[in-house]
């Protein structure tokens, strides 16, 4: 069951341009962020992921589950082109935010990332002090008037101000697996995405510091739309709105690949799948 609302917001981020091109013409205020239509993505010659139609609605957690090789991190990294960074892999249908095509031709996938965010399964901080990773990308993006308030912002809005304030010179690689995590969280969040996809956030830390990050995801979500892979069926329960389940099948050539079986309110697939598939998932039939 969801447990957070929808932030009654009343201040509209303003629409952003992908490219210069793009800030031309009025962009349209849905409550669709990203639409992934027809998604198909090959790694070299293997069709690895079929066909994935979904809206991620605004300021919502939205979950991808499903078992192991399905795809669900394939799908979750086409939404901000860090497929781009893997030789062979390729995306076609279309993905887009706020109605724009962010593969079309023009679109720097720099800015693409700017403006949705990744934290990744193992917290990578770099070797530097907390102060420099979270500084880094607004250093690289020129954000670099209010340094120091926009790293203090980011690190209160990943709730670890309070145990790094006296130590912000200290080496990031000092802190512990969670703090590490939400220093990334820190980091993605500096540079003011909209949207911050979560690759399995939790999956290498212990109980305590992932219910710290899901207290934190709940915070998050009235100022960003989070799009979260988790392995942990009960953890999309607890956190998404919304859950995107998907499976792996094999096709006439024997060949592997996975595919979104169902879309829907989290609560609704968790109680109710419309899908048998997904019925046998959540009540561990799956076999
Ligand atoms: N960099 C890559 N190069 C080639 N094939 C890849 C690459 N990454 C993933 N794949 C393949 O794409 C398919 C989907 O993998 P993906 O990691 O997206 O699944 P997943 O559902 O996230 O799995 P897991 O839950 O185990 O992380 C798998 O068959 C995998 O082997």
């Amino acid at each position: 069951m969801p447990v957070n609302e929808t932030s009654g917001r009343t201040e509209v981020r303003a629409r952003i341009a992908l490219d210069s091109q793009a800030g031309t013409s009025a962009p349209v205020e849905t409550g669709t962020v990203i639409e992934l239509e027809g998604v198909d993505i090959h790694y070299g010659q293997v069709h690895a992921v079929r066909g994935v139609s979904l809206p991620v609605a605004r300021n919502q957690i939205t979950a991808m589950i499903g078992p192991s090789g399905c795809g669900k991190s394939t799908v979750l990294r086409s939404i901000n082109r860090m497929n781009d960074l893997i030789p062979g892999a390729k995306v076609s249908g279309k993905v887009t935010f706020h109605g724009k095509d962010i593969y079309a031709h023009g679109v720097d996938p720099i800015a693409v990332r700017r403006h949705i965010g990744m934290v990744f399964q193992k917290a990578n901080p770099f070797p530097k002090s907390i102060f420099d990773n979270v500084a880094y990308g607004l250093r690289i993006n020129g954000m670099k008037d209010n340094l120091a308030d926009r790293v203090e912002q980011a690190l209160r809005g990943a709730a670890l101000w309070d145990e790094v304030k006296d130590n912000l010179k200290k080496s990031a690689l000092a802190l512990s697996g969670g703090q590490q995590q939400r220093l990334c969280i820190a980091r993605a969040i500096a540079v003011e995405p909209e949207v911050l996809l979560m690759d399995e956030p939790c999956s290498a830390l212990d109980p305590i510091a992932t219910a710290r990050i899901e207290e934190l995801m709940n915070d998050l979500v009235r100022d960003y739309t989070i799009v979260i892979v988790t392995h942990n069926m009960q953890q999309a329960a607890r956190v998404s709105d919304s859950t995107a389940f998907y499976s792996a099948d094999v096709d006439e050539a024997g060949e592997r690949f996975g595919f979104l079986v169902e879309f829907d309110d989290t609560q609704k697939l968790f109680s109710n799948p419309s899908d048998q598939r997904t019925e046998d998932y959540i009540t561990g039939r799956f076999g």
